[in-house]
């Protein structure tokens, strides 16, 4: 247990953070290095635990991956050269490997063991088993298939014609990668727009992938070629400075190398819909992902709803959008927000639990929080429920409490930003 004991601030943040490399994009670029033949470099690569559970994976599994700082060098043979790993894979408390290699290592020819953390063998998996059974895989684990750990004896895969019942950009990408390794053309037709870093990076790869409105279609056994790539910052991680500068009074900041993909960029409408003083500028795209700076400061906020399309595009920001909506004047609502349950931790109760400890007024519901604002935050005694996004989370709540906040525990917070507490102590 790591706890941390934080101050009050009594002061105002200004200067600049360089927002480190985006979490999904990170994932991605080892998995396509991995599966391509040839040389990828990867460039400002997220050090996160997550990310080195893809990376050791890969390892496993015969790819030669040499990691310098933040720049990655994957040399591989191609899918069609991937060795049977000697042991079980070791996936921590990582949903979006766990649900990306399900959908590979079903199609590669070769059995496998998968476990994780304690968190991570709560998590449904069956959201992506049960589509992968259909096109032929064989996996089986707890729960008959649904739980960590699971065993998966690689077959040959056949397409499948798949509409998502949940929002999940984990399985959509899990049966796009499932269809790159079977035989004839894979459809997956997503009713709510998903973020779409795969599909992205398989045409950069130089997979045969056609996006016809909200239907993915990718045909299978085709060879990947490999590519570089670049990271851009990660939004979810700029979300927590965002709600900072926009919270604590006096505040200015700039965030640079903020990746914008129109997928994942629903916290700032958010901001700008409650009234925020947000600038984005120097915006330019690479290697397909679009990249800027975002200037954020203090102002005056005012509830709103937050429901409907824009839940996929905002998902992991809503602990700290919750947080800002606790400094907003008036209601927020948020709805349609159900998969929060199945996070890394049950983000609506763990949310709820830890602003109320703090003094704000939130009510759970189903499917997401009503919260009313605008309310002054004490400090308090909180968990961070093992959660690095609620742990976050409190950690910024510290910035506008009259008394010191103490989180149980902060080692989580090296899942996606080892560097959090070095980039927010720059700023006071
Ligand atoms: O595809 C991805 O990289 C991710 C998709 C989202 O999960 P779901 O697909 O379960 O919504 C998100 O919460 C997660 O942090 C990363
Ligand atoms: C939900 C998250 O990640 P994952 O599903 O990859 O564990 C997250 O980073 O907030």
């Amino acid at each position: 247990m790591s706890e941390k004991i934080l101050k009050p601030l009594n002061t105002n943040l200004s200067g600049e953070i360089i927002i480190p490399g985006d979490k999904s994009v990170s994932h991605r670029s080892v998995i396509f290095g991995s599966l391509a033949r040839g040389i990828t470099k990867v460039a400002n690569f997220l050090d996160g635990e997550d990310c080195f559970r893809t990376v050791n994976v890969f390892r496993e599994m015969g790819v030669t991956i040499q990691v310098d700082g933040t720049n990655l060098t994957i040399e591989s043979k191609g899918f069609k050269n991937l060795m049977e790993p000697s042991q079980p894979l070791n996936l921590g408390n990582s949903g979006t490997t766990t649900r990306l290699m399900l959908g590979i290592l079903a199609g590669l020819p070769f059995f496998t063991t998968a476990y994780g953390d304690a968190s991570l063998s709560k998590r449904p998996m069956d959201r992506v088993v049960n589509p992968l059974r259909q096109m032929g895989a064989n996996i089986d684990g707890r729960n008959n298939g649904n739980l960590l750990p699971l065993s998966i004896r690689g077959s040959k895969l056949n397409s499948i014609d798949y509409t998502l019942p949940v929002k999940s950009a984990q399985v959509k990408s899990a049966i796009l990668l499932a269809g790159l390794l079977a035989k004839g053309r894979t459809s997956v037709t997503e009713k709510i727009p998903t973020r779409d870093h795969t599909e992205n990076m398989l045409k950069a790869f130089g997979a045969d992938i056609i996006t016809d409105g909200h239907t993915t279609s990718i045909s299978g056994r085709n060879e990947l070629t490999a590519t570089d790539v670049y990271v851009p910052g990660d939004i979810s991680s700029a979300a927590f400075f965002l709600v900072a500068g926009a919270i604590v009074p006096g505040s200015r900041l700039k965030l640079k190398n903020v990746g914008l993909n129109k997928s994942r960029t629903g916290v700032i409408e958010v901001l700008q819909s409650m009234g925020a003083d947000l600038i984005i500028d120097n915006e330019n795209t690479i290697g397909g992902e679009v990249i800027g700076d975002i200037q954020i400061s203090f102002g005056t906020l005012k509830g709103i709803t937050i429901e409907g399309n824009i839940i996929p595009r905002l998902i992991d920001e809503i602990p700290i959008i919750a947080l800002l909506a606790t400094q907003a004047e008036g209601t927020t609502v948020i709805k349609d927000a159900e998969e929060l349950r199945v996070k890394e931790t049950d983000r609506i109760d763990a949310v709820t639990d830890v602003l109320t400890t703090l003094g704000a007024s939130i009510t759970p519901t189903e499917d997401g929080m009503i919260i009313k604002g605008k309310t002054p935050l004490n400090g308090g005694k909180v968990a961070s429920y093992d959660d690095h996004r609620i742990a976050m989370m409190g950690a910024i709540a510290s910035l506008i409490t009259k008394d010191e906040v103490i989180i149980d525990d902060i080692s989580c917070i090296s899942i996606s930003y080892p560097d959090f507490f070095k980039d927010l102590k720059s700023l006071y």
